[in-house]
């Protein structure tokens, strides 16, 4: 079994495809974003309503694009930034103009969050770029997530989870599946995250093999 990486691990591993092997970041997004749709869409397609929580971060990037790759597949789509988006990174800020360019309404607040009946929520407020204690807004929005009847899938770690060690900082999005992306977090082996992560998918985005990022792995 291929170990689990470290966030750390997996941003010099984004650095190395993006800058030295040359696929373009928003590719990689696209990937992904591609991959979970895909996957969603395979399990969950006699399902009709959709609700996308999305930060800013590319976490959000990538649930931006999947809110508009649902769009697209004629499913009724609700997406929610939260945050400030003047401070969405660069690949977010172009999924969010695609978006918009797409008529789909992109709601900054996350008051209907619980009152619609969505079928299935899916959480891209943070990925492995988590490294503090949730805060509100985001904090509100985990606990809203958490006490819908919806099906909630993660994108790439559930939200509130250190990719690293498994550990909750102080809440966390309990997700019935995490569909996570390119490669298993070592915080995955943490057994005390399973009721966080739920049923794990690893989903292949076209990172190079292995022998191309050997280097960049901490020693054992
Ligand atoms: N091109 C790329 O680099 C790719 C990135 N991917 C996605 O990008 C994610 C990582 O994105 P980012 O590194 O932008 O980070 P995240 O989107 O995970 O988090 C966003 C930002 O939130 C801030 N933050 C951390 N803890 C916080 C807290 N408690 N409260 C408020 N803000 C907090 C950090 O500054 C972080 O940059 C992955 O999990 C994955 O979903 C994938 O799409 C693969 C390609
Ligand atoms: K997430």
């Amino acid at each position: 079994m291929v170990r689990g990486l470290s966030a750390r691990e997996i941003k010099a591993i984004d650095h190395f495809t993006i800058n030295s092997i040359g696929i373009p970041s928003v590719v990689l997004m696209e990937r992904a974003a591609l991959s979970v749709t895909e996957a969603v869409l395979s399990e969950y397609d006699d399902n009709e309503n959709f609700i996308v929580v999305c930060g800013t971060g590319n976490n959000g990037g990538d649930g931006v694009a999947i809110a508009r790759l649902l769009h697209q597949s004629g499913k009724r789509v609700t997406l929610h930034v939260i945050g400030d988006l003047s401070k969405a990174s660069e690949e977010t800020h172009i999924q969010l103009i695609i978006a918009r360019h797409l008529e789909m309404t992109i709601s900054e607040s996350d008051a209907d969050l619980s009152e619609q009946k969505p079928a299935i929520i899916i959480d891209a407020l943070f990925g492995i770029g988590l490294d503090r204690a949730v805060k509100d807004p985001y904090l509100s929005v985990i606990k809203a997530i958490n006490q819908s009847t919806a099906t909630i899938l993660a994108v790439d770690i559930p939200s509130g989870l250190s990719a690293d060690t498994g550990i909750v900082y102080n809440e966390a999005v309990r997700a019935k599946k995490t569909y996570t992306i390119g490669f298993w977090k070592k915080g995955f082996d943490n057994d005390q995250c399973r009721p966080f992560t739920g049923e794990i998918k690893t989903l292949a985005i076209g990172y190079p093999e292995a022998k191309f990022y050997q280097h960049l792995l901490e020693s054992e």
